[in-house]
């Protein structure tokens, strides 16, 4: 199984990196650091709509002795130019707003009157108080983002706050899925006896979106060599990866594998359950293909433990894998030798336990749909007592 996970991994390359407004920037990764050119604050502002004030101007002042200063400046936020603060006046001022040069703190409009022209301060303030000051978030020059991170909304608020209006992120990876089998048939349609409704190109299209690539989805590819090369041929210069699902096992009528070996794809089987039956390399030259079992649990667990790293890898992202936590098994469980097993289970943080989801047939889609995590059985292990500790991959 290792080996297969890095024949897939040396299928695709980096994307390229370009400028994108950062709009277009939420779960891209960012391709260089990102240093701030400016500090956060910008300058010091006031926390607080109030007063911008000398605070030894202020003092002994409570409920009984106001102490009254003129006001001859209203500061907005926004205002750019702010006369300084003569000594025994205050400025009305606003949160955001540049504390004006001369003045030590700001008194929360609360603790006054309220005045326009003059205002009775009803308590003292302590040097610095309700001011937030220049650098205090970020010192110009620091370094705000690192290069790999899968850019949040949070930290594209601090890209857009530094002032940045583009970032260098890479390029996401461009999916193209493929769905096969004459059985299948869109939902919103009648069934006929024999057919099965598709699901594995929707929930892989997806799954794609999900790890931040471009996924589109060609759902019903005619089971005909001919036609499978036609449909693939307008798609081919601006596709990295193929995804197939389906047509990869032992019987007749295996379009997928028809079509695809001879054309750079290998077909081989790879010692895990589920997602025996496994094929890829690269179509005609061109884009890289992983043609992925027709099961759908096969489908998708092929999908997280093959493709999702991969995909993040080459779309630079420092975080590639599926976090693992050990977990405590609330069951006995058997496994086959020599394979790797993935099950369907629901971890829970809060106690550290682990159950597993249905059983390990892999058209039992439901107990996927259920699980949040896919419990790890290495090749030896054939049977785990209740209580033993075990590796899950979180997926949710
Ligand atoms: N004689 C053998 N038979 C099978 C073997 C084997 O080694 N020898 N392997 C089994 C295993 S394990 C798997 S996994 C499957 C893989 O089969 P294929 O990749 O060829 O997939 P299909 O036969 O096309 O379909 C399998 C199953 O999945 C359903 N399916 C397929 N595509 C979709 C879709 N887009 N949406 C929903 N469901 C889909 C399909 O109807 C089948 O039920 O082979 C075993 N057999
Ligand atoms: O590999 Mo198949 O995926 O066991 O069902």
């Amino acid at each position: 199984m290792p080996e297969y996970q890095q024949r897939i991994a040396e299928l695709l390359a980096p994307t390229p990196v370009e400028p994108r407004a950062l709009e277009d920037c939420l779960g891209l990764a960012l391709a260089t650091d990102l240093t701030a050119s400016i500090p956060l604050p910008p300058f010091d502002n006031s926390a607080m709509d109030g007063y911008a004030v000398r605070s030894v101007d202020l003092a002994g002042a409570d409920e009984q002795n106001p102490v009254v200063l003129p006001v001859p400046e209203d500061v907005p936020a926004g205002r750019v130019q702010n006369p300084p603060l003569q000594p025994g006046t205050a400025h009305r001022i606003m949160t955001g707003a540049q504390v004006p040069p001369g003045a030590d703190a700001v008194i929360p409009v609360e603790r006054t009157d309220g005045g326009v022209t003059e205002v009775r301060a009803y308590a003292q303030v302590q040097p610095g108080a309700h001011i937030r000051r220049a650098g205090e978030d970020v010192a110009s020059g620091a370094t705000v983002l690192s290069a790999g991170t899968s850019l949040t909304p949070p930290q594209l608020g601090v890209a857009a706050a530094v002032g940045a209006e583009r970032l260098p992120v890479h390029r996401p990876v461009r999916v193209l899925i493929l769905s096969t089998g004459s059985e299948l048939v869109a939902p919103g349609t009648p069934l006929e006896p024999g057919q099965i409704y598709e699901s594995n190109g929707l929930m892989l299209a997806s799954a794609v979106r999900a790890a931040d690539a471009d996924a589109r989805l060609l759902r019903f590819v005619p089971d005909d060599v001919h036609a499978f090369h036609a449909v693939l041929s307008p798609h081919l210069d601006s596709t990295d990866l193929i995804i197939t699902s389906g047509g990869v096992s032992a019987g007749a009528y295996e379009v997928v594998k028809d079509a695809l070996s001879g054309n750079g794809v290998e077909f081989t089987k790879v010692a895990m359950q589920p997602g025996m039956p496994q094929g890829c390399g690269r179509y005609r030259g061109g884009p890289a293909v992983v043609a992925l079992p027709g099961n759908p649990v096969s489908a998708m667990v092929s999908f997280e433990v093959f493709v999702r790293p991969v995909l993040r890898a080459a779309a630079g992202h420092s975080r590639t894998r599926r976090e693992v936590r050990q977990a405590t098994l609330t069951e006995e469980l058997v496994a086959p030798a020599g394979k790797r097993q993935y099950r369907r289970a629901v971890f829970d943080p809060a106690t550290g336990e682990v159950r597993t989801q249905g059983g390990t047939g892999s058209h039992l889609l439901t107990a996927m749909a259920a699980a949040n995590c896919l419990l790890e059985i290495p090749e030896e292990t054939t049977t785990l007592p209740e209580g033993s500790t075990v590796d899950v991959l979180l997926v949710d």
